[in-house]
């Protein structure tokens, strides 16, 4: 895929790109109401679902295409741009008609190949952008391979929506984020633009302002916030929409910054610190070596004397006395727990493969 930038053209404002709109289009009267809130803000591109995956089918499953007249008519009264989510070819086919401006693939449709091929072979040439939710398990391939079929259907105006992963885990996020993913998806494609959605990462409102902020600092190219007039008696998605007023303080106080700074000083400061980063890692590397190099010759003592590789004892006192060390040092202990675990994991890796090599026989 050869991307070419089209974001800056598309979203009309300044860095961040932010679209905001309610979960679901609930009346006419709401969408205007949301519409001449977040236009005020200085945002040009407003979402509103129009069919909505429910996980229960008696939940609110959105207004379905009547919706478009509403949209229709809140686009000729402020002239802000819409987007909403298409989950199957109709979908596509009415939103297109309805001159919606840009649509986006949801993350439980991103996940079914099939579904997604019928969508791109809908959208088939559409100049307007379309961009692709993460699917819902944490998969790089299946979000990638989603994008490809839509950019080969020649849609060259794709795009990511970051909008987090479902776990079994119990954890403070709605979804998970696993940043490390979107973030691969940003080093193999630079230029295309990747999106975050706070609103569902999150989960509930007050830890919306956290994941805007860690987007803004990891890069990304917009956000989409789920915005209501009155988010508390919103028919979906009630406790993780916020009200115009706080998208507002919200981006007020959201701390926006550059990929690179053409300053000199900063330029030749940062050279400097990284040379220093460059020695350290490779002394990492060297270290590193030579404690695989002891993992080896203790992995043949094993063989020779017909021990287990994992040793639980020892195992257990290196994850238990590393994080101790590591808190001297004011590193954090999680990072540490899970810098020996993937230590750890080598060094069995190596073991096993010393004490499962067949021994030559003499002859
Ligand atoms: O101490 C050992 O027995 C080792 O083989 C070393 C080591 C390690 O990497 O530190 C590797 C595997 C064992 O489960 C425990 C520790």
């Amino acid at each position: 895929m050869e991307i070419k930038p089209w974001l800056a053209d598309f979203s009309q404002s300044k860095h961040p790109f932010i679209v905001a709109g309610p979960c679901s289009a609930e009346s006419p009267e709401q969408l205007l109401t949301i519409a001449k809130a977040v236009q005020a803000l200085g945002i040009t591109t407003m979402r509103a679902g129009v069919w909505k995956p429910r996980t229960r089918p008696d939940s609110f499953e959105g207004n379905g295409s009547v919706a478009f007249q509403w949209i229709a008519e809140v686009k000729k009264a402020t002239a802000i741009r819409f987007a909403t989510e298409v989950a199957t070819a109709d979908h596509v086919e009415q939103a297109l008609k309805a001159e919606i401006d840009l649509l986006w693939i949801g993350a439980r449709t991103t996940v079914n190949p099939f579904t997604v091929q019928e969508i791109a072979d809908a959208l088939r040439g559409v100049k307007i952008p379309v961009l692709v939710k993460n699917p819902i398990n944490p998969e790089l391939a299946l979000w990638l391979g989603a994008i490809e079929r839509i950019y080969k259907a020649g849609v060259e105006k794709v795009g990511a929506i970051h909008r987090g992963f479902s776990s079994y885990q119990k954890s403070r996020y709605r979804n998970q984020p696993y940043w490390q993913i979107p973030l691969s998806l940003k080093s193999q494609f630079p230029d295309l633009p990747l999106i975050a959605d706070p609103s569902h990462i999150a989960g509930t409102r007050s830890l919306i302002q956290e994941v805007s902020q860690k987007a803004m600092d990891l890069g990304y190219d917009g956000l989409m916030i789920e915005t209501h007039p009155d988010p508390d008696n919103a028919l979906s998605d009630a406790r993780q929409q916020v009200t115009p007023a706080s998208l507002g303080k919200l981006l007020e106080e959201l701390r926006v910054s550059n990929p690179s700074s053409n300053n000199v000083l900063f330029v030749n400061k940062l050279e400097g610190l990284r040379e220093k980063i460059d020695n350290l890692d490779q002394e990492l590397i060297d270290t590193l070596a030579t404690r695989m190099k002891l993992v080896e010759q203790i992995g043949e003592y094993k063989k020779e004397n017909n021990v287990t590789v994992f040793q639980l004892e020892r195992w257990q006192e290196i994850i238990q006395t590393r994080p101790e060390w590591a808190t001297r040092q004011q590193l954090a202990i999680d990072f540490i727990a899970e810098l020996f675990k993937v230590i750890h994991d080598e060094s069995i890796r190596i073991q096993s493969e010393i004490v499962n090599k067949e021994t030559p026989t003499k002859s």
